[in-house]
């Protein structure tokens, strides 16, 4: 017979017993759940092929393995109606992984029709006629036609596709969209309104004044950091020059045509040179090793080209090597435009700066953030300058119109008086 304190025991230890394996049973659960989650998480994970690329601070991962065209076969849809604006972004491909470059295919009716058959030139580079174009949207657009006949323009479509759908930044030509189509390529950009740097420096009839100079200075600098130092991984520009520098209708800077694989030039002793002769780093053309700090020398040469006006075409660089035996040399250089409209001190310090990017050892040369903030110092204390002249002149008006409502008021009393006098 069992007694009731046998049976009190009994029913515990059951108890006890039973709540060991719930409690077990909701353990071993809760990392069965675990462990599925994070094997489900760890395959949505950057793989070694994705690339992380920082956007303006803003942490944000691109899938690298989505490549060219994989993305074109992905943004096929099988209706028609979807796959005119098809997008990486929207689209996921047969793995699972969604494209987050968000490029809008085109098709070569829509380009047709966009740039009125191809009517509208803004101008013709070395990689083909870029042209104006409406989208029915009513956004206006470049598309840039990749010459049918241009040796490397594949090569070069797919390496700027490729490259610009992962790239993002508010000083960079951003890439909108592409079409292959009909046999041709095509790349679809931001309208830079105000054409190129090159344009408005050499143009008699456009004027920029010291402080949009400075400004655009800036943007380059920062469209260039984001190329070095945020872009994962680093892209090296290799052709950067005036030409390359566009302006949108605030007259903000951004660094257009990087990406590009350009076509080799020949020098006479060296064949595998790639760039733009009067902004090539020599060291460069001596050791045709193209490094960042090639792109900084490039760099240099533009910054001189805001403060003087003169082409490295005609003879920049012999200024400027006589600018560099004095402090003040460069006033000597200064565009004509500017000239008692300026701060000179600013001048001979982004002078400096520029003198430091065209040191003959690239290895001497400072990087780009260290370049930027230093344009940035120069740039904020004229803004600063010019708050506290404005403030200061807003002032002096303030009284001069005190004074003056005084005046009214006095000859106002003196006329009355006069008047109950008379
Ligand atoms: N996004 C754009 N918005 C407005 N105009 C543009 C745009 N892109 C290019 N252009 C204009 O089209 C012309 C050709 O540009 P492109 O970039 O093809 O060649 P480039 O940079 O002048 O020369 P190269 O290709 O030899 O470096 C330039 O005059 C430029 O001002």
């Amino acid at each position: 017979m069992v007694n009731q304190a046998d049976l009190v025991i009994i029913c515990v230890s059951v108890g006890v017993a039973l709540g060991v394996l719930i409690a077990c049973l909701i353990y071993f659960g809760i990392r069965w759940y675990k462990k599925r989650s994070h094997l489900g998480r760890s395959a949505n994970e950057p793989s070694l092929t994705t690339l992380p690329i920082r956007t303006n601070g803003l942490g944000t991962s691109i899938d690298f393995s989505a490549s060219l065209t994989s993305s074109i076969a992905t943004s096929r849809s099988p209706n028609p109606q979807k796959s005119l604006h098809s997008t990486w972004w929207n689209h996921q491909n047969t793995d699972g992984f969604a494209s987050t470059s968000g490029i809008l295919k085109y098709s070569y009716k829509e380009i047709q029709k966009a740039t009125h058959d191809f009517t509208n030139t803004l101008g013709q580079g070395s990689f083909g006629t870029v042209y104006k174009a409406t989208m029915p949207t009513g956004e206006v657009v470049a598309v840039k036609v990749l010459a049918p006949n241009s040796k490397q323009g594949e090569k070069e479509f797919q390496t700027e596709v490729l490259l610009l759908g992962r790239l993002h930044h508010r000083n960079l030509v951003n890439l909108l969209g592409y079409c292959i189509d009909k046999g041709q390529h095509m790349l679809v950009y931001q309208f830079m309104s105000n054409g190129s740097l090159e344009n408005l420096l050499y143009d008699e009839e456009k004027k920029l004044s010291w402080g949009e100079r400075l400004q655009i200075a800036v943007d380059i600098s920062h469209g260039i950091e984001y190329l070095h130092e945020g872009a994962v991984p680093p892209v090296v520009h290799r052709d950067l020059k005036s030409a390359n520098i566009l302006l949108d209708q605030s007259m903000r800077a951004k660094v257009s045509d990087f990406g590009l694989s350009k076509e080799e030039i020949f020098d006479g002793r060296n064949s595998s040179l790639k760039g733009t002769y009067g902004y090539m780093d020599p060291a460069y053309i001596s050791s045709s090793n193209f490094t960042m700090k090639s792109d900084i020398y490039s760099f240099g040469i533009i910054i001189f080209e805001l403060i003087t006006a003169i082409h490295p075409h005609q003879n920049l660089m012999e200024y400027i090597n006589l600018a560099a035996m004095d402090y003040d040399g460069v006033d000597g250089i200064l565009d004509k435009q500017l000239v008692g409209k300026c701060d000179l001190e600013e001048v001979r310090q982004l002078a400096k700066i520029a003198h430091k990017c065209l040191h003959k050892s690239p290895k001497k040369r400072p990087s780009i953030g260290e370049v930027s903030q230093g344009i940035l110092r120069i740039n904020q204390r004229r803004l600063m300058k010019e708050d506290t002249m404005s403030f200061a002149s807003d002032n002096i008006s303030r009284t001069v119109s005190q004074i003056e409502d005084q005046q009214v008021e006095l000859s106002k009393i003196t006329t009355m008086n006069h008047g109950e006098m008379g």
